[in-house]
Formats: structure tokens, C-alpha cells, sequence
């Protein structure tokens, strides 16, 4: 029986074709491909220092888990061993969990849910049970963790509509944009390798990688702007883009201004 740590034991295996450009690597594009979330984490810390001094925690706790999910991602694909793929999708779970307990604006909370330290309480419980969950079909749980990205576009929907800052708006499309193009790409390598081994061109999980954290990179100052609205009355929110305004390539993040109006 192979170990659970064995190379191959994991209950998928994406298009790209195995060894094919290194004897240890498995997926060798598929692997490399996650250096978008060493790029991306450390991006988000130095872009949003304002943020990140007057709340710390949040930020750095999730572009920590960032930087785990690019490190088991990579190991996962290197190896495409069962434990891999659990910790790939483990660690996406608990920093959904960890990002959601953080910002989740409190608006939103259950009936039943009065402060925060009681909604930590139900995302740990639900994120433990969902862990045991997950080892019963684990390739079901990357389906059930891309379904939370259809919650996020609700919620982002829902603040959308109170708020009538054009630039905001425009950061939230782009972020959609960058979405339906990681997903697209996800589905596709899942759903029709068939077709793209015929062509010869079986990369498109790897695709996936660097879109979706392009579109993390517009979702988490995104998600920052909402929590100063609303946890952060004595500041304002202002979306800036690095390097300028005028570049044609810009990266998005929250500055802070006083005082606060109502946006
Ligand atoms: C109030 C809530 C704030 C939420 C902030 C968002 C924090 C994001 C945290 C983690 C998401 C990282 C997802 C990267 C996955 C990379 C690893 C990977 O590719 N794994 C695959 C196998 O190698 C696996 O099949 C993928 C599984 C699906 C993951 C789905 C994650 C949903 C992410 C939602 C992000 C949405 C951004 C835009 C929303 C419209
Ligand atoms: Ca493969
Ligand atoms: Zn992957």
C-alpha cells in the first residue's frame, strides 16, 4: 500500500504531464507557478503599511497563511502526494476562516451572533468541522472552497450598493475580472484536459495561480475598505493605486485619511 506521502497518492492530478521537465518535480509549471503568492503576500504588507499600523494582526496573520498556501501548493504539485493535497486545501480553508473572522463586517453577523469573540467562535467550530470533513472526499473540497468565492461576490455586492465611490467600484470589477479568468481557467484544466492535451498546451491550472492572486490583490484592499468604514470611524479610506494613478499597470491599496466621511 503507498504511503500517504508517496508521490502520486493524492486523488487528483491535474493536465500538466507528470516529470515531464524534472525527475522530482512532478508538475513542474504547475509548482513554479506559485511564486505569484511569495509575490503577492509581502505586496499587500508594504503596500498597505498604513493599514497594517493601525491594525496588524488581520494583515499579518493573512498574508502569513498566503505565503503557507504558496508553500504547500508548491509542495502539493511537486509531489501530488494525498498529504499535499490536503494541506493545500487545509490551508485555504483556515485562512478563509482566519480572514473571515477578522472582516467580516459585523452588519452581516447571524441573529444569534452578538460580538465578534462569538463569531470566532462559530467560524473555529465550523472550520474544525469542516476539517474532519474534509479527509471523508478530499476532491470535493477544492469544489466546496471555490463555492466561497460566490459569497465573497454577494457580500462585495451588498457593500457595493451603499457605496457610491466610482474608484472603489472600478476596484471591484477588475477584481471580478481577474475571478471569472482564475476560475475559467481552474474548471477547464479540471473539466476539459482531454482537449488540451490535444493541442499540446495543458497549462492552465498554472494560469489559475497567478490570476487568482491578481484577484486577491484586489480583493483583500477591498476588503480592508469596508473594515475602516465600518470599524474605523475616525478614518477615511482612500484607494490609491502604486506606482500612480497614470501607469498603465497599477496595483491597488488602501491609504488612510482624517476625517472620516460617510462613503
Ligand atoms: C470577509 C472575507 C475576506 C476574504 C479575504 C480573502 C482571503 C483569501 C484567502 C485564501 C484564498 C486563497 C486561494 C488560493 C488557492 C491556491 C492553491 C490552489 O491553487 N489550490 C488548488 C490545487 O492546487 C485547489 O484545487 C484550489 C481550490 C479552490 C480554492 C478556492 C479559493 C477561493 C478563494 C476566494 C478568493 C476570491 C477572490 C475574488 C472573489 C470574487
Ligand atoms: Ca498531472
Ligand atoms: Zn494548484
Amino acid at each position: 500500500m503507498p504511503s500517504i506521502f508517496s508521490y502520486q497518492s493524492a486523488e487528483v492530478d491535474w493536465c500538466e504531464g507528470n516529470f515531464e521537465r524534472s525527475a522530482v518535480i512532478a508538475e513542474y509549471y504547475n509548482t513554479i507557478s506559485n511564486v505569484s503568492f511569495f509575490v503577492l503576500s509581502p505586496a499587500l504588507l508594504y503596500l498597505n503599511r498604513q493599514y497594517c499600523q493601525k491594525k496588524a494582526v488581520p494583515l499579518y496573520f493573512v498574508s502569513g497563511l498566503l505565503l503557507l498556501i504558496g508553500v504547500f501548493s508548491m509542495y502539493f504539485h511537486m509531489t501530488l502526494s494525498y498529504v499535499g493535497q490536503l494541506l493545500d486545501e487545509l490551508s485555504i480553508l483556515w485562512s478563509l476562516a482566519v480572514a473571515y473572522s477578522f472582516w467580516y463586517p459585523q452588519v452581516y453577523f447571524p441573529k444569534c451572533i452578538k460580538t465578534r469573540r462569538h463569531f470566532y467562535w462559530l467560524t473555529g467550530t465550523t472550520t474544525v468541522i469542516s476539517t474532519l470533513m474534509s479527509f471523508i472526499k478530499p476532491t470535493l473540497n477544492a469544489y466546496a472552497l471555490n463555492c466561497i468565492a460566490f459569497h465573497l461576490l454577494y457580500l462585495t455586492w451588498r457593500e457595493l450598493k451603499k457605496c457610491n465611490d466610482k474608484r472603489v467600484h472600478r476596484m471591484a470589477a477588475v477584481m471580478v475580472m481577474w475571478w471569472v479568468l482564475a476560475i475559467t481557467s481552474w474548471i477547464s484544466d479540471r473539466w476539459l484536459c482531454w482537449l488540451w492535451q490535444a493541442i499540446n498546451f495543458p497549462y492552465f491550472h498554472s494560469f489559475w495561480h497567478v490570476l487568482i492572486a491578481m484577484s486577491l490583490l484586489y480583493c483583500c484592499p477591498l476588503v480592508m475598505y469596508f473594515d475602516i468604514t465600518y470599524e474605523m470611524p475616525s478614518f477615511r479610506p482612500k484607494l490609491e493605486y502604486w506606482p500612480s494613478d497614470s501607469w498603465p499597470i497599477v496595483v491597488p491599496y488602501i491609504a488612510l485619511e482624517e476625517p472620516h466621511k460617510q462613503c
